[in-house]
Parts: structure tokens; sequence; C-alpha cells
């Protein structure tokens, strides 16, 4: 059963045709600056890459594309259904849930929660129910993994009120990419994962550790929003919650304008100066850029902060895994990261960190040191997993 898994950013949509069984792929793309000029859609089978312009396209004018290639490989027909990921879905999902009207009015109201990525997902939901008007669509939620935290890690020293009228808690995110890591890595180490404490570090373009305590995740660096925890690539993590009323008395700013610069203008991106992107800033920083060493070195030092934290959740490690874009492929953030870490008995393996490469997972721990794994993420696959398991127990 082929499975078409949609994942909806802001101004990107990834898209990929997987065998939910087996995690074979027969086409896979990114569409990015949708919406813009510069719109353009890189598909990937059989080993060989195109690129598209889409002429300042939209999510439509994607899926267009999208079901031409379909098409042109005669695989539309034996797509079965399409797996979404929507990154909030508030207290109420903590499983994979087929979209009805009544659910995608659940995903419409996390939307405050979400507003960077909750709309994109919407989106990318309704392009693909007018492309697909037969199939069944699945919502796989990037909080419903951490719907397993106990009390003492979600609830925020707040007044109740808020808490049970208006829903603020921890939810924490990435959900998808920690459960299938922590599946990979016990896989690995050859032990089930109900007997292992792992902790998961999710660096891509957003970033979270989690605890995971045997296959169920206890923690998370991310809170209320896709906001806190650790330092990003356009998003500040931490910061005082008497920065907002500050700021905005000093400044002039509105609550809109701050919350917005915390999520596009802050991060890596304002520490250097320079971009959001970690592999540029270890090159600028190798040149003697001094914001981008700055930048490296504080998104690290809250890194290893991080894990320290989820370590306190756990109370026992057994791992310690690193994956997204960051974390499968630099192995300076790693090194840096570890070296951290002696004192919850991680000690790195040099040779293995630095032969550690994109698409394939490994140790890079010395033989002394508790297990630190690199391994290569694949929400994708985990959608189309997800998707083909809840249609199995869903009568229709
Ligand atoms: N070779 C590399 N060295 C260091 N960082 C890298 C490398 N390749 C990719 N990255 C970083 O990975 C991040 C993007 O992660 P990714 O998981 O692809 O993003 P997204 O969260 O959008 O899916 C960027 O900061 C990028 O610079
Ligand atoms: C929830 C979240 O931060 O997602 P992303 O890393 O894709 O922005
Ligand atoms: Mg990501």
């Amino acid at each position: 059963m082929w499975t078409l898994v949609l994942n909806s950013g802001s101004s990107s949509l990834k898209f990929a045709v997987i065998d939910p069984a087996s995690g074979e792929t027969r086409i896979s793309g990114l569409a990015e600056r949708l919406g813009a000029e510069a719109a353009s859609m890189r598909l990937d089978s059989d080993g060989v890459r195109q690129t598209h312009s889409l002429n300042g396209g939209s999510y439509a004018e994607a899926m267009r594309l999208v079901l031409a290639e379909l098409d042109a490989l005669g695989l539309r027909q034996d797509v079965r259904a399409v797996g979404h990921r929507v990154v909030h879905g508030g207290s109420r999902f903590s499983a994979p849930a087929v979209i009805t009207p009544e659910v995608l009015e659940a995903i419409r109201e996390c939307v405050p929660l979400a507003p960077l990525h909750n709309p994109a997902n919407i989106a990318g939901i309704e392009a693909a129910m007018n492309a697909f008007p037969g199939l069944p669509q699945v919502a796989v939620f990037d909080t419903a993994f951490h719907q397993t935290l106990p009390e003492v890690a979600y609830r925020y020293a707040v007044p109740e009120e808020w808490y049970r009228q208006h829903g603020v808690r921890r939810y924490g995110f990435h959900g998808i990419s920690h459960a299938f890591v922590a599946g990979e890595a016990a896989r690995m180490l050859d032990r089930p994962v109900s007997d292992l404490n792992l902790i998961t570090a999710h660096l891509g373009n957003g970033c979270s550790v989690s605890a995971v305590a045997g296959g169920r995740s206890v923690d998370s660096s991310m809170g209320l929003t896709p906001l806190e925890g650790l330092v990003m690539g356009t998003r500040s993590g931490n910061v005082d919650p008497g920065l907002h009323d500050y700021l905005a008395r000093v400044s002039g700013l509105t609550l809109t304008q701050i919350t917005a610069a915390l999520n596009r203008e802050s991060g890596l991106l304002a520490l250097s100066g320079l971009t959001n992107d970690m592999r540029e800033l270890e090159e600028a920083a190798a040149r003697g850029h001094d914001g981008a060493r700055l930048a490296v070195e504080i998104f690290v030092y809250r890194l290893a902060q991080g894990i320290a934290a989820m370590a306190v959740a756990l109370g026992r490690v057994d791992g310690l895994v690193f994956t997204g874009g960051i974390g499968e492929n630099s192995a300076t953030v790693r090194a840096a990261t570890l070296a951290r870490l002696p004192f919850l008995g991680f000690r790195l393996d040099d040779a293995a960190n630095t032969a550690a490469v994109r698409g394939q997972s490994g140790s890079i721990s010395a033989p002394d040191s508790l297990p630190a794994l690199v391994v290569n993420t694949n929400e994708e696959w985990m959608i189309a997993r997800e998707t083909a398991e809840v249609l199995s127990l869903t009568p229709r």
C-alpha cells in the first residue's frame, strides 16, 4: 500500500510516496519559498533529481506538480491514503486521527498555539483533499508522543485558571522524530525500547530534546508552543518571561511584533548577525567570524543544559541520540556538546564522530562511554506507518 505523506512548513512542502511496511520511497520532494517569485520544487525518484520552477506558486500549485509527477510514474492510482504531519494537536490528540470536518476544526483551534506551523498544515490538508477527494486523510501530530508527560513535567507554575480554561501547559513537539529515533536507537543497541531510558536531541531548524523512558516521552524542552527551550535557527528558545513587558515599554514594539521577532529573527540568526544555517556558521566560525563562533557556542551550551535537564527527568540514562540536519551532520556540535557532559558518562570517539555521515546511523561514543548515537530520522516513514496503522484499526 503506497501512502502519500505531506509535511507542510510555513513556506515549504515536503512530500514522499512511501510503503509503510518497508519504508521504500518511490518519489520524494521539497517545494520551497512557496508564494514567492523564486518558488521551486525539487523531485527525487529512481536516483534522479529534477528541479522545477513554480513561478510564485502556492500549495495548490505545488500539489498540481506532485500529481503530475505521480501520473507520469503511473503511481497516482496506487496511493491509498494521505498522511499529514500536524504540529499542534493540543491535549485532544494522543494518537493519529482520520481527518473529518470535526478533526480539521480541532486543528484550526490550535492555530494560536502554533501560528508558524498549523496554518501551513491546514493548507496542505485542504490541497490534498481537493487533489484526492476519495482517499482517507490522516493527521499525525507532533504533540501526540508527548501526551504521556507526567504532570510534574507539563504544568507551569502559573494561575490554575490559565491551565483549566486556556490550556496553558507544556505540550512538546517533534514527537514523530523523537519516537522514530528512540525506536531506531533501541534496535542499534539491540535492546527492547521498553528497557531503555534515552535522551533524544532533534536538531533541525527547530530544535528540541526529549526524555524517553521505556518508549514513552516523559519530558521535552519545548512547551506550550515550539518557541520554548533550546536556541534554534531563527527562534530564541527560553527567554525571561519578563522580557515582553519590559521591551514593549522601552521600545514601543507590540506583543505581536515581539513574538514574531522571537520566532523569526532570533536564535542562531540573531546571535551571529549572519545566518540561521549551522553549516554556514561553522564555515564562518572557522574563518574567524566572531558572531558565528558565539552563536555556535551558545547553541551548544544551551543544548548541553537541555540534555542534562532530560537526565533529571529520566533518573538513569542509557543513551543519547543526535538527529535532524544539525544532529546528523555537525561533528563540531556533537563533539562540543559531549565535551560539556562528561559527568553524565559521555566520552566521544573522535574518529567515529568525524566519520559519521548523513543518511547513516552509527555510534560516536568511546567504549568506556554511555552510548551516544547518530540516528538518521525519517519523519515521513513514521507518518506513513502511523497512517497505515490508524486506517487498519478504523472501520470504513
Ligand atoms: N553538513 C552540515 N553541517 C552542519 N550543519 C548542517 C549540515 N547539513 C545541514 N545542516 C544544518 O541542518 C539544519 C537544517 O536541518 P533540517 O533537519 O534539514 O531542517 P528542517 O527542520 O527544516 O527539516 C540547518 O541549520 C543546516 O545548516
Ligand atoms: C515543531 C517544530 O519546531 O517544527 P520544525 O522544526 O519543523 O519547525
Ligand atoms: Mg524539521
